[in-house]
């Protein structure tokens, strides 16, 4: 199972690498990583297992944070209305977007940083996202709000960027226009 030790930090080249397609369809090495990252993410939800393997609490993971350059990611969340989504998914694309912008006015955190850094992170309020998912199927999700955050943040680790390339270095929390709160 994966755990934390199999987590890259800040400093590990491949958080600010774009990473390479996986072929498809996918390979029997993919899906099984695919359903360990889902599993990790789970078990980082799971307050036993979470307790007992040390897991920093997550809702998604990019197969670039384990330092491989594959474009995978995993996500396993509720959103504020109580939607629930959980993927494995390969080369996940975002084929359209909101002009509008969202942010979390708590911030963001990452499972690859280990410190507290405060500010706002503008994101699209609405994404199309286009990806292959586990059972090698060509899906379309149209995301919003939270979702729509949690899948930008992992997109964002596919191509080499973190969540504070984001934040306004003059002002944190500044706010650019047409952005919304996502409480
Ligand atoms: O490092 C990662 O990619 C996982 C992040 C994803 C994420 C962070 C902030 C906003 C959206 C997605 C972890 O989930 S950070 C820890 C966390 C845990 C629960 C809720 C939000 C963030
Ligand atoms: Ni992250």
């Amino acid at each position: 199972m994966l755990t934390m030790k199999d987590i890259v930090r800040e400093g590990h080249p491949s958080l600010t690498t774009i990473a390479d397609e996986v072929t498809i369809p996918l390979t029997k090495e993919d899906k099984q990583l695919l359903g360990d990252m889902l599993q990790f993410i789970k078990n980082s939800q799971d307050e036993e297992i979470a307790q007992k393997y040390g897991l920093r609490a997550g809702v998604g993971l990019a197969a670039p944070q384990l330092g491989l350059n594959k474009r995978l990611i995993a996500v396993h969340f509720e959103d504020g209305r109580g939607k629930k989504y959980s993927y494995g998914l390969a080369n996940p694309k975002i084929i359209s977007h909101s002009v509008e912008k969202a942010y979390l006015p708590s911030g963001e955190g990452c499972l690859s940083v280990d410190r507290n850094i405060e500010g706002y992170v503008p994101r699209y309020a609405r994404v199309t996202v286009k990806a292959i998912n586990m059972d090698g199927e060509v899906i379309k999700l149209r995301l919003k709000d939270y979702a729509a955050i949690v899948f930008q943040h992992e997109i964002d680790h596919l191509n080499g960027i973190m969540f504070y390339d984001h934040i306004n270095q003059q002002n944190p929390f500044f706010i650019p226009e047409y952005a919304k709160p996502i409480e």
